[in-house]
């Protein structure tokens, strides 16, 4: 064993202490890697980098590991072994020699104004379970949370829904505000991009344009969330279009997420079509059997503090055996479990979860649209809790979400008025009639509103 191995736990211990690298990017990016051996004639020193157990690819070695850490690994090896590495190379197989280029430098420079808006506290690297489904999407979030502007960009997340994609972008967005409060990062979703847009056209004056374009491109970060949405639009496409070009010129990090990649959106324009490929495209697909039992775990461990409750590892394995399409879905199986569980005063046993889950879990089921999954659907687009929908909040922004949801319940499931009331926090029939006349009405004359249902009804029922 060299020296440098030997001292490998303190090396990777003070490039936290001393250069600040975050436990989660310690863990992704510097653990794993092997030192092979010191040469000591030419002052080199080999890593192995085991890309396929870290779900990269070669290029990230290049282009992400060799860029950030080979100035902070080489000083912390002078410091704590008195050796001088000239030069780190990085390999991907045992014995073969990858020859890296170590000139580089990490320019982590931004520029600073404190702009934190719309971000759920929850969705954070931290509470993101990484599987096989996700790796690759995880690992180059967090390379672009570490490095925004730099090597990806825009980074393009794409996958079904209810499969991460808005909680990897948040939690980018929490990173980097994290590591550099100073960032202005605007997290926003197509939808309102879209309703701003057509507002400041209403206005028909300058000025709100003007002020439009400033919000957008006077940022640092701009993550844009389910860009499928935009698509058709052809004054949002135009718009998004001068946007991106501005950001991006200025390098500016850009992140957008959709359903499929960009090759594949039939209505998107060309143009950006092919700017959406220059950076870095990553999907997320369905989560395997284990990754469901780690999310559930991880759900279980952050509710408990609030919650208080316990799932044998029979309960959790009947869920990650039967709810298989999206995590969303799976989250919601887990709410409907404990909250019959705590109405009913009953322990979790399986028993209960199959009660609980028998209309979701139908042996040929297709995808269900239950009142469960709107209530789910609709908390989440507006950013907002289940419970707030179900409580006696009457702020505007909690019962517009919650007359959305009545109106979602009445129209595309065949629940009672009464069932519905029940659901959204034991409410009269009438309040829910009323909701949905309301929300009906409404719909008739605004293009926001109704922007705003078409969108959850896309997300309850994608095809
Ligand atoms: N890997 C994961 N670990 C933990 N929780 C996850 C993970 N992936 C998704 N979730 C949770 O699943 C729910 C749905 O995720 P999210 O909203 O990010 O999906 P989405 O892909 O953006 O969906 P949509 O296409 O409908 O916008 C969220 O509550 C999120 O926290």
């Amino acid at each position: 064993m060299n020296i440098i191995e030997e001292k490998w736990d303190s090396v990777v211990d003070t490039l936290s202490t001393e250069f600040g690298f975050s436990p989660i990017s310690i863990n992704t990016w510097i653990k794993p890697l092997q030192v092979q051996r010191y040469d000591s004639d030419e002052g080199t020193l080999f890593i192995y980098v085991p890309i396929d157990e870290m779900g990269i690819n070669e290029d990230f070695i290049n282009s992400y590991i060799n860029k950030k850490f080979t100035t902070p690994l080489r000083s912390t090896i002078a410091e704590l072994t008195g050796l001088d590495c000239t030069k780190i190379v990085y390999t991907v197989e045992q014995n073969v020699v990858k020859e890296a280029d170590s000139s580089s430098n990490t320019d982590n420079s931004f520029n600073n104004i404190l702009e934190k808006a719309n971000l759920n506290p929850e969705y954070t690297f931290e509470n993101f379970v990484v599987g096989s489904n996700n790796k690759f999407a995880h690992a180059a979030s967090l390379a672009v949370a570490e490095s925004p502007g730099e090597i990806y960009n825009p980074l393009f997340l794409y996958g079904g829904v209810g499969l991460g994609k808005t909680h990897l972008m948040h939690s980018i967005a929490h990173f980097i505000l994290e590591n550099n409060p100073q960032t202005r990062v605007l997290y926003v979703t197509s939808e309102s991009f879209t309703n701003e847009l057509i507002e400041a056209i209403r206005n028909g004056n300058n000025t709100a344009m003007t002020k439009f374009r400033e919000k957008y491109r006077n940022i640092d970060v701009l993550l844009i969330d389910d860009i499928q949405f935009i698509i058709g639009k052809e004054s949002t496409q135009e718009e998004f279009f001068h946007t991106f070009n501005d950001l991006h010129g200025a390098k500016k990090q850009i992140i957008i997420s959709s359903d499929k990649p960009p090759k594949e959106i039939a209505t998107l324009e060309g143009r950006l079509k092919s700017r959406f490929e220059w950076g870095l495209i990553a999907d997320i697909s369905s989560p395997d059997y284990e990754t469901r039992m780690a999310i559930l775990r991880k759900k279980e461990e952050r509710d408990s503090k609030e919650k208080g409750y316990h799932l044998d590892d029979e309960v959790i394995q009947y869920i990650a055996t039967n709810i298989k399409s999206n995590i969303r879905e799976l989250e919601g199986a887990l709410n409907r479990i404990t909250a019959m569980s705590s109405l009913e005063h009953r322990e979790i046993t399986v028993e209960l979860a199959q009660e609980a889950l028998k209309d979701m879990i139908s042996p040929n089921a297709k995808r269900e649209i239950t009142p469960d999954l709107i209530l789910l659907t609709v908390a989440e687009h507006f950013h907002i809790k289940t419970d707030d929908i179900k409580g006696s909040k009457r702020s505007a922004d909690i019962v517009i979400p919650r007359q959305i949801a009545m109106y979602l319940c009445r129209e595309m499931t065949s629940t009672p008025l009464k069932a519905i009331g029940k659901l959204m926090g034991n409410r009269d029939h009438t309040t829910v009639l009323h909701g949905v006349e309301k929300i009906s009405k409404e719909i008739e004359t605004s293009d926001d509103l109704k922007n705003t249902i078409d969108i959850i009804k896309k997300k309850l029922n994608p095809n």
